[in-house]
This record gives structure tokens, C-alpha cells and sequence, in this order.
């Protein structure tokens, strides 16, 4: 039993980031990535695109499903204005557990609350249990075939609203083609895809922007 690779990450940033300092452990975290082992954060080359929408966008409240070591979320809420909020939904409790420790090294803990359970579950309770009535933002990156299931379940609980912006990793590598089609062809949505590549890798990939109409 030796460690995880999100263990192993968590020391990357704990031996070369700053404590505080966001942009250290960002950077950290793509070395560790690009020179010790690929990992499934969405990377330096998506997580230009995903600044640019969530600085377009300056989300005062804002959700993300798939926390796994906290790299996006980092990404995130270093950019969100005074007064915002980022809830994170993780699945798995020892990436919650890493995701924790990553986002304090940033100082970042106090605009984040990293929420472990399903989203399918959770979601229904956003409301009640965090105050929240409706996300400026949403960034998806859990399980790929969870994207359509989830944003039908946000749009039922009433948490999406006139000019939410749905942001979806992996909508090519691994894909999303169930979610792709739908926020495409639905009219209750306005859609852009921005090609990339898969992180730390050659490999086509892309996030798909779709601003909820309402
Ligand atoms: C799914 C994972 C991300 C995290 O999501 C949590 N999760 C799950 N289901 C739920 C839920 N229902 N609620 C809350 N959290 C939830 C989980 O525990 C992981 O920590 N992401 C990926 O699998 C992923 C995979 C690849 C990838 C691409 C090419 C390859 F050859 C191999 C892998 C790239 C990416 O960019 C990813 O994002
Ligand atoms: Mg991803």
C-alpha cells in the first residue's frame, strides 16, 4: 500500500507551490502532470478557455460536478469577484479529501465549499442546504454520461436561470455525445464548442459552451 496518485499530486504542490499563492499551485500541479504522471485535471490549455468564460461570466454563485483533486476548482474560484461562491460536488471521498488540502494550499478555502456525495443526489438539496437560488455557473466534468442526466435534474430543480452558462469538459475525449446532442438541437439553449486538447497530450479535445435561454 503505498500512496495515491492524487496523494503524490497533493505533495507536488505541498513541496513546490507557495502556500496562498493560487498561481503556484496551478502551475505545480501541470509540472506534476506534464513531468512526473498524467492526471485527469483539465489542464493548462482547456484551463485557459475556462478563465476566460468564468472571467466573461464572473459568477457570483457557481457549481462544479467532478472535483476529483480540486486543479478546476482552484482555477475557478481564483477568479471569482468579491461576494462569489463555488460549491463542488465530489463523489469519491479521498479525492475530496486531496481536493481539500489543495484548495487550502491555494487560500482559496473560504469562496469554496467542496460538497462529497453524488450529484444526482445532491442536487436537489442545493437550495435549502447552501441558500442557493439559482447558479451564474456551471462547470461539468464528472462521469461523462452523468452531463445530460444532471443538467435535466438542475433545470427540474429550478437552478439554472435566463443566462446560466453550462461549461462541459470532454465533450470529444472521452465525449459527451448524449449531452452534446442535446444542448445543440434544444432551443432552450445557445451553444459554442472551443477545440483543444486533451490534457498534457496531443490528443483532440474541447469544452462546449451553452448559455441557458430560459
Ligand atoms: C469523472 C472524473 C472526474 C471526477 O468526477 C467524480 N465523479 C464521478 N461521478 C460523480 C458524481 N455523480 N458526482 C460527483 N462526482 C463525481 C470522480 O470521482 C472523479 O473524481 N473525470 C474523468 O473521468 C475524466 C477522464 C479523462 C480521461 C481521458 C482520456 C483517457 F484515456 C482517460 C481518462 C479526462 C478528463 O478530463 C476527465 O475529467
Ligand atoms: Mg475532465
Amino acid at each position: 500500500t503505498g500512496t495515491t496518485r492524487p496523494q503524490r499530486l497533493l505533495r507536488a504542490v505541498q513541496e513546490r507551490a507557495t502556500r496562498g499563492d493560487s498561481e503556484s499551485v496551478i502551475a505545480a500541479i501541470d509540472h506534476f502532470c506534464r513531468h512526473q504522471e498524467w492526471a485527469m485535471n483539465v489542464g493548462d490549455e482547456k484551463g485557459f478557455i475556462l478563465d476566460s468564460v468564468v472571467s466573461e461570466v464572473s459568477p457570483q454563485t457557481a457549481l462544479e460536478l467532478g472535483t476529483y483533486c480540486g486543479y478546476s476548482t482552484v482555477r475557478i474560484a481564483r477568479l471569482l469577484p468579491p461576494g462569489g461562491h463555488l460549491i463542488t460536488l465530489e463523489f469519491n471521498p479521498n479525492y475530496a479529501a486531496v481536493a481539500r488540502q489543495v484548495i487550502a494550499w491555494a487560500g482559496l478555502e473560504d469562496m469554496v465549499q467542496v460538497v462529497e456525495g453524488a450529484s444526482g443526489d445532491w442536487i436537489p438539496h442545493l437550495r435549502e442546504h447552501f441558500g442557493i437560488e439559482s447558479f451564474d455557473f456551471v462547470f461539468l466534468d464528472h462521469w461523462k454520461e452523468l452531463y445530460l442526466p444532471d443538467i435535466k435534474l438542475l433545470e427540474e430543480c429550478g437552478l439554472l436561470r435566463k443566462g446560466t452558462v453550462l461549461l462541459a469538459d470532454n465533450v470529444v475525449c472521452p465525449g459527451t455525445p448524449d449531452y452534446l446532442e442535446y444542448v445543440r438541437k434544444s432551443q432552450s439553449y445557445e451553444s459554442h464548442y472551443f477545440g483543444s486538447h486533451l490534457e498534457y497530450t496531443r490528443a483532440e479535445d474541447g469544452l462546449e459552451k451553452s448559455v441557458y435561454l430560459g
